[in-house]
């Protein structure tokens, strides 16, 4: 092993191993390059084992409970008792053999690559250096480049009591051996609202606490009414407009006390979950030693090929164009795909666009979202038109009966004639988000799609209805 003070000279080092890190790193190395991927917790990052698979391991055994209630409306009678101890054992199994990353890491191996365990930080523009998990140091000089994957960390924010208590995070909650018999899920976000459903449909009396006025703030107005009123017909509490004052902890049991601006209120469950958004591990990794100021506040300002500065990459999470594992393999590929082009003259796989970004929030009904709002769009200066149309209303959306909440809503550049967002929540919401997708993405004129044929009777046949409905 290298001493502190001498560098090995690798080709490229990927500081991060999320899932565009993983990628990135795997790829480079197969191609022949040096490639040195650095670590300080999981390869493959948050989302396979504290995101996006076993949240969705929770959120399939929820939705199969919850369509099993739906047999009355439809089928006859059925007897459903929630058994969580079987979703955390096929979480901890299944899903991520037991939060080891041993497959990933010898993934990466077996092509070639270096994996060194550790916390790594940039102390010159093409110099990391790596503390790693064996008490030593370890200092790379990137011949060809560095690429930054170190994604997020929970934030929590400071209230007075909660450091000293075993509140959640989504890392905890993913790892639950039981479902709690109360919760109070602080925040609105996407992990708070898909968890708060997972857990309802495991017996758990859920009470969302709500800085605002309204779930999933980012997106469209009607898909938040849309998802407080099933919510609550579910039996969650969405408390709005509250902020929480202090926290104690006592018996088993959690006392919150919150504020309205009014008058207190206090609130007490047995677990607490706090989904108040990411933390950027990226102030962690020395940018300034590369020479590049930032000040927390936005996205760092990145070339279209996701440069920082000549050779020195940031995907992911921190780069700003949507927190989605999607993202980090799609931008990933695209820096892949520049530092083969450069190095090894490959063909350039193009630029980051970001005009077509797609999200799908995994509660029941699905939330599936491309492009601009309506609001954005309109901020953005376009003439718009938007079209909306209800999923119960459409023929298959009629047939499916209990479990049909959701609409189709399309925002239309009225000058350009093309879509620049939409939004699909329903059933296999998604799924049906993808030619959205694809019209967004291609420009896809909204007179082709008109004229397009849309078999019957398909959830996606309601979108031809939400472009008649266009003014
Ligand atoms: C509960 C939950 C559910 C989600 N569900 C979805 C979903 O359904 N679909 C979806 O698209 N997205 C989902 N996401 C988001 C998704 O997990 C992230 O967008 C995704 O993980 C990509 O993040 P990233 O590439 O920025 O890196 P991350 O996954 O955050 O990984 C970064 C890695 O870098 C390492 N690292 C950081 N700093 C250093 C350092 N200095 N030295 C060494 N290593 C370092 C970290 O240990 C980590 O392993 C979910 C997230 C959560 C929390
Ligand atoms: N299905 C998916 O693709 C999926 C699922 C989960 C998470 N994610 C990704 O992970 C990211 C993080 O999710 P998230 O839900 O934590 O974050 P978020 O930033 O989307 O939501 C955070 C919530 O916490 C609230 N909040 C923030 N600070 C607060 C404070 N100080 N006090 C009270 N409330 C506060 C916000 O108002 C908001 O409701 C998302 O943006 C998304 O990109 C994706």
């Amino acid at each position: 092993m290298a001493s502190k003070n001498k560098p090995e000279t690798v080709d490229v080092v990927v500081l991060g191993m999320g899932p565009g890190g993983e990628s990135v790193a795997g790829e480079l190395a197969a191609a022949g390059l040096s490639v040195v991927g650095v670590e300080a917790r999981l390869v493959g990052g948050e989302c396979p084992y504290y995101g996006c698979i076993p949240s969705k391991m929770m959120i399939r055994a929820g939705n199969v409970m919850a369509e099993a209630l739906r047999i009355p409306d439809l089928a006859g009678t059925v007897e459903v008792a929630p058994d969580f101890t079987q979703v955390a054992r096929r979480i901890r199994t299944e899903g991520t053999d037991n939060w080891d990353d041993t497959v990933a890491a010898e993934r990466f191996t077996a092509k070639g690559g270096v994996l060194v365990r550790g916390t790594g930080r940039l102390t010159g523009p093409r110099e990391v250096t790596v503390s790693t998990h064996d008490g030593g140091h370890r200092t790379f000089r990137a011949r060809l480049a560095i690429v930054l994957n170190p994604g997020t960390n929970p934030a929590v924010p400071e209230v007075p009591g909660l450091a000293g208590t075993p509140f959640w995070t989504n890392r905890e909650a993913v790892q639950a051996a039981d479902a709690p018999a109360s919760m109070v899920v602080w925040g609105g976000g996407p992990i708070a609202v898909e968890l708060a459903q997972a857990f309802t449909r495991f017996g758990t009396k859920v009470t969302m606490v709500l800085r605002g006025s309204r779930l999933l703030t980012r997106e469209e107005p009607e898909t938040s009414e849309l998802l407080a009123s099933v919510l609550r017909n579910e039996g969650v509490k969405i408390l709005t407009n509250k902020a929480l004052t202090s926290v104690t902890h006592a018996q088993g049991r959690f006392q919150l006390s919150f504020s309205d601006g009014i008058s207190p209120s206090s609130l007490r469950a047995e677990q607490l979950l706090v989904a108040t958004g990411r933390a950027q591990a990226l102030a962690e990794v020395g940018l300034s030693a590369a020479e590049i100021s930032w000040d927390l506040k936005g996205a760092p300002a990145l070339d279209q090929y996701l440069q920082l500065a000549n050779g020195l990459y940031l995907i992911g999470d921190a780069a700003g164009a949507g927190a989605f594992t999607h993202m980090s393999m799609y931008q990933g590929n695209i820096v892949a795909g520049h530092i083969l082009a450069r190095h090894l003259e490959q063909a350039d796989r193009g630029t980051a666009d970001n005009h077509a970004v797609p999200r799908v929030t995994f509660t029941d009904p699905e939330i599936g979202v491309v492009g601009l709002t309506e609001s954005q769009a309109r901020d953005a200066g376009l003439s718009v038109r938007v079209g909306l149309t209800k999923v119960s209303e459409s023929a298959r959306g009629w047939i499916h009966g209990a479990g049909n909440d959701g609409f189709i809503k399309v925002i239309e550049d009225a000058d350009a004639g093309v879509l620049v967002g939409a939004t699909s929540v329903g059933p296999m919401g998604g799924e049906v988000l993808s030619m959205l997708t694809l019209a967004v993405h291609a420009r896809i004129p909204v007179s082709t799609l008109e004229s397009m044929i849309y078999a019957y009777p398909t959830f996606h046949r309601a979108i031809p209805e939400a472009l008649k409905n266009l003014h």
